[in-house]
This record gives C-alpha cells, sequence and structure tokens, in this order.
C-alpha cells in the first residue's frame, strides 16, 4: 500500500494524545478533523477542524463522518460506539487499528478473552460480575486483594482495589453507580465489572508495539510506570527488566496485536513479577506512560502512530537515554485555568514541560506533563517530578 499525502485523518478522541498525534500529522502535511464530547479540547486547538459530539452516539457519528469525508478515522478514546466503525470500514473507510479491534479493547471483558482464552496468554485469575451479588460471588472464588473495574473504562476510573469483603460493596457502588445516576466513573454504557486477583508486581511496563502494514512489527525500549488510583503518575523508559523478560512481553505483545491486526502503535501492559511475565490490557493507539517517548526517542509514539497508518518507513528508533515523564494534575474544580511556576520548572537543564490546554480543571484531572532526561533512570525521574512540583494550577 502506497498512501498519497495528504491524507484527511478523524480523530476520535482530542485529548492530550490527540493533540501530539495531530502535530505529528500536520508537521507531514495532512489535515486533521478533531473530534470530542467537549469544546476546545487540546487536538481541537491544533487541527483543521472539529467537531463537538457524543463519540457514542452512532447518529453523531455518522454526521461528521458524512460531513467530513476522512480517509482515515483513527480513535484516540476507550469510549466510542464502536459498532459504528464496524460499518464505516465496510464503507470503505480505514479505521485504526481496525475496527473490530477497537470494539475488543474497549470492552476489557473481550480482550481478556482474547488473550487469555483464545491465545493462551498468562493474566490475572479474573471474573465478571453484573450484579453485587455476582461481585460478591465472584470475589469470593478469586480472593483478596482483589480489584474491581468498570469493563469499559479508562485512566482508573471507577477502579478500586478491594482489600477484604467489608469492602466488595463499596467497590461496587464506586464502579457501578445506582440506575438513574449518571455514570460518573464508567465511560461506556455497560453495566458489568471484572474483578482481577491483585497481582504483587516489582515492576509495571508499558511495551509500545508498533505494527506495520507492510513491514515487521517492532518495539520500544520497555517503559516503566509507576500509577495511583489506577491512574499514571510518573513513567520512564528505559525499564530495567532482564533481556529475557522483554523477549517474552515481545512475544506476547505480537500474539496480541496479530490477533487484533490493521496497523499502528499500541501500548501492551504487562506486570512483571519475580519469576512471570503477565499481561494486564493494552491501547489500540499511543499510551499515556507513552509521553515520555516526547523526549526519550528521535521518533516519538505520536510520529510512529503516524508513519505506522501512513505506511511510511520506519527506519530506526533510537533510545536517546535515561527519561522521564511526570504528570502535572489539577488539585480542584476550575473554568478558568492558569499556570504558575513554569520558568522555574523549565530553569534545570534538558527538562521541558508539555500544558495540554484543557478548558476545565476537576481534582486529578491531567493538565500536563514535565519531561526530563539524566545521567540515570533515577535522576531522570527525580527531575520530572521536581519540574511537575514546580507548576501550579491557578484558577
Ligand atoms: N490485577 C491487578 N493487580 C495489581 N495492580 C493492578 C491490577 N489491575 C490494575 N492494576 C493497577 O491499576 C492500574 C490501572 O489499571 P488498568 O490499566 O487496568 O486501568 P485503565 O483504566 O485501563 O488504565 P489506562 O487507561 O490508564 O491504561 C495498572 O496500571 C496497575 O497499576
Ligand atoms: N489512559 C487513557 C488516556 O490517557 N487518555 C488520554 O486522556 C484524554 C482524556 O482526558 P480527560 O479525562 O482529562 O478528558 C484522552 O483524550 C486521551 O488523550
Ligand atoms: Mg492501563
Amino acid at each position: 500500500m502506497s498512501i498519497k499525502l495528504p491524507q484527511k485523518l478523524m480523530l476520535l478522541g482530542s485529548g492530550e494524545l490527540g493533540k501530539e498525534f495531530a502535530i505529528a500529522a500536520q508537521r507531514l502535511g495532512n489535515y486533521v478533523i478533531a473530534v470530542d464530547r467537549y469544546a476546545n479540547a487540546p487536538a481541537m486547538q491544533v487541527a483543521d477542524a472539529y467537531e463537538v459530539i457524543s463519540m457514542l452516539s452512532a447518529d453523531d457519528l455518522e454526521a461528521v463522518v458524512t460531513k467530513h469525508q476522512p480517509n482515515i478515522i483513527i480513535p484516540e478514546i476507550e469510549a466510542i460506539r464502536t459498532e459504528k466503525l464496524i460499518e464505516f470500514e465496510q464503507r470503505g473507510i480505514t479505521v485504526i487499528p481496525t475496527a473490530t479491534a477497537t470494539n475488543y479493547t474497549m470492552n476489557r471483558d473481550r480482550i481478556r478473552e482474547l488473550a487469555h482464552q483464545q491465545l493462551g496468554i498468562r493474566t490475572a485469575k479474573y471474573g465478571y460480575a453484573t450484579t453485587l451479588e455476582e461481585l460478591i460471588t465472584v470475589s469470593n472464588e478469586i480472593g483478596f486483594s482483589n480489584v474491581v473495574k468498570p469493563v469499559m473504562s479508562s485512566s482508573g476510573k471507577g477502579q478500586s482495589v478491594v482489600q477484604d469483603k467489608t469492602e466488595v460493596e463499596k467497590a461496587w457502588n464506586y464502579a457501578m453507580p445506582a440506575a438513574g445516576v449518571a455514570i460518573a466513573n464508567s465511560r461506556g454504557d455497560s453495566q458489568k465489572v471484572i474483578v482481577e486477583e491483585f497481582i504483587n508486581f516489582e515492576i509495571e511496563i508499558t511495551l509500545l508495539t508498533i505494527k506495520q502494514w507492510n513491514a515487521p512489527t517492532i518495539f520500544c525500549f520497555p517503559i516503566g510506570h509507576r500509577q495511583e488510583r489506577g491512574d499514571y503518575q510518573e513513567s520512564w523508559q528505559p525499564a530495567l527488566i532482564s533481556e529475557d523478560k522483554i523477549l517474552k512481553a515481545q512475544e506476547m505483545a505480537i500474539k496480541v496485536t496479530d490477533a487484533l491486526g490493521g496497523a499502528g502503535i499500541f501500548g501492551v501492559e504487562f506486570f512483571i513479577t519475580k519469576d512471570e511475565v503477565i499481561f494486564s490490557e493494552l491501547s489500540p493507539r499511543p499510551h499515556d506512560t507513552g509521553m515520555v517517548t516526547l523526549i526519550s526517542q528521535n521518533l516519538n509514539e505520536f510520529e510512529l502512530h503516524l508513519r505506522a497508518i501512513l505506511d511510511l518507513p520506519i527506519p530506526h528508533i533510537e533510545q536517546l537515554g535515561a527519561s522521564a515523564s511526570a504528570v502535572i494534575l489539577a488539585s480542584e474544580k476550575s473554568d478558568s485555568i492558569s499556570f504558575g511556576g513554569v520558568a522555574d520548572a523549565l530553569s534545570e537543564k534538558d527538562v521541558d514541560i508539555r500544558l495540554f490546554g484543557k478548558p476545565n480543571a476537576h481534582p486529578y484531572r491531567r493538565m500536563g506533563v514535565a519531561l526530563a532526561k539524566g545521567v540515570n533512570v533515577q535522576e531522570a525521574r527525580e527531575k520530572a517530578t521536581r519540574a511537575a512540583s514546580k507548576i501550579t494550577i491557578n484558577s
């Protein structure tokens, strides 16, 4: 396949990941339509055109696709009416990585069944529940501690660690607010949770895996990360794990991404224990922990995604040395955002920041990221965290 440029690319989801992708796409002259559920989303600020719709509505998706006639649709978040993407694909529009892949990865249960049942890949022990009663039964079967997550959610939304049976009901209510109450934490409309055995890992990693149309799958160096409340706080590259474990992770990543098909970058997440590499989940798109590649590689994860999508060559991925990212989170609700401490944060050598331009803040919302290089991973992490802590969000 040889794709002519420019292409008309429609981004479904326009957050921080979409913004960097849009910038990469426009650097190669493409036309970008940014779509999201709210106005002035980060990618909209740098796109050629934008639309505000409900991406869970098939009618809304139909309207924007009819209006803009994109050649390629690039999902940027999980919560999309993926059945509609299958229809677009049948009409000849390319969906990245494929429409079916986005449907599998939007639903934790579908991707888990594919990885564990069909491909025989090692995962945490798991079960599902659609009522509190079922959750009590499944939790007892899995044992404690366990982790309860809505099957359709991301960035830890609605997710909690359950230490013992007294905490099960709280976890259910957090994942699935009572009927009639707006689903605040679940990003889709499925009333189902997955319960997973809690894995006491030494480190968790994201293996950025680049699946190409006409060339073999390639990998970035593994990215280590630390999460709180199910959401990423800092990431670093390279993650210091053995060659043997890297190869095991690569083998599993190839299996899952081959089964999903198509082209693009995938963020494949693994828990690394003393003896094992355990598959967790994957994003069929750039990964938040992969924002470290904005400083750590010659081609960042957004440029790699673009090249894979457009069937452009990736002759060499260079890792530029110990690097880290640390998130800049809001602490309160606000509709008027300004940042302080930027000069101070940028005063250190090999430090950079991205402020996403999100128009509103609420507690724990990710508003930016600090990036740093260091002589080793520890120093890079310290520098990134220090820079992030200097940024204040004023409302
Ligand atoms: N079974 C588990 N055992 C131990 N920790 C877990 C388990 N499941 C999730 N976690 C912790 O919670 C984090 C978020 O979980 P997960 O990746 O499933 O959620 P997510 O909402 O899809 O996040 P994202 O969209 O940011 O990738 C994991 O990176 C890990 O730190
Ligand atoms: N783990 C998934 C992830 O990081 N997704 C990124 O966060 C945005 C949503 O942010 P918001 O919740 O602040 O609107 C998404 O649009 C995407 O860029
Ligand atoms: Mg995850």
